[in-house]
């Protein structure tokens, strides 16, 4: 881990921020052709038995095809941008990475509830490395069976990355909540290493 990191001091956890990993000029840069050059979907989610639209764009590129939500994806091959990315976050953690999950949140409305990624084919301890464009959002942690633990709450910048480890997605689910501040977009990727 460089030391662009510190560690999220959370129990059952292994849970890292850079909060300004790439520079602000860089950032801007990369959120401006992640806007234009992935390929964004609105998919929909089955809930209560009703097709709904998912309150985000998404994308998912990579080596390997993957189960998420329920649904057996295809990830489109990757791009010199997403290759460019993933290259300077194995540097930077020691890792490796072969596809990642994009996530385009258009305002406060777009969202995600809480989950863990903890999809068998990521392995049972994976690594997760979050990068975040655009407009700050404000990102939660929740323990899945300690109740008198708090929520961690952390505001992912423009231009950081969240590196989720170990034992982390066993215990703790990971949210990003609506916001009625008015806010404009945010691209999240989460590159992660599809095992099996
Ligand atoms: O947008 C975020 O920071 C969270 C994304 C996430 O949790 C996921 O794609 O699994
Ligand atoms: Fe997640």
């Amino acid at each position: 881990m460089d030391n662009r990191f510190a560690q999220i001091m959370m129990p059952d956890a292994n849970v890292w921020y850079a909060p300004a990993f790439f520079s602000p000029e860089a950032s801007n840069l990369y959120f401006q052709q992640l806007l234009t050059q992935i390929n964004w979907q609105q998919e929909s989610i089955r809930m209560f038995g009703k097709e709904l639209p998912m309150p985000r764009l998404t994308a998912w590129y990579g080596d390997k095809s993957y189960t998420y939500s329920g649904l057996q994806n295809k990830p489109q091959p990757w791009l010199p941008i997403l290759s460019e990315l993933k290259q300077q976050l194995e540097e930077a953690t020691g890792q490796t990475y072969n596809s990642v999950l994009l996530n385009l949140y258009q305002n406060g409305q777009h969202s995600m509830g809480w989950h863990s990624d903890d999809e068998p084919e990521l392995g049972s301890e994976p690594t997760i490395a979050s990068v975040s464009f655009g407009a700050p959002r404000r990102f939660g942690f929740r323990h899945r069976y300690n109740k008198e633990l708090k929520n961690t709450y952390l505001t992912m910048q423009h231009g950081s990355v969240l590196l989720m480890q170990g034992p982390t997605q066993h215990f703790w689910h990971h949210a990003i909540p609506k916001t009625t501040k008015p806010t404009g977009s945010r691209i999240n990727l989460t590159f992660r290493k599809i095992v099996s």
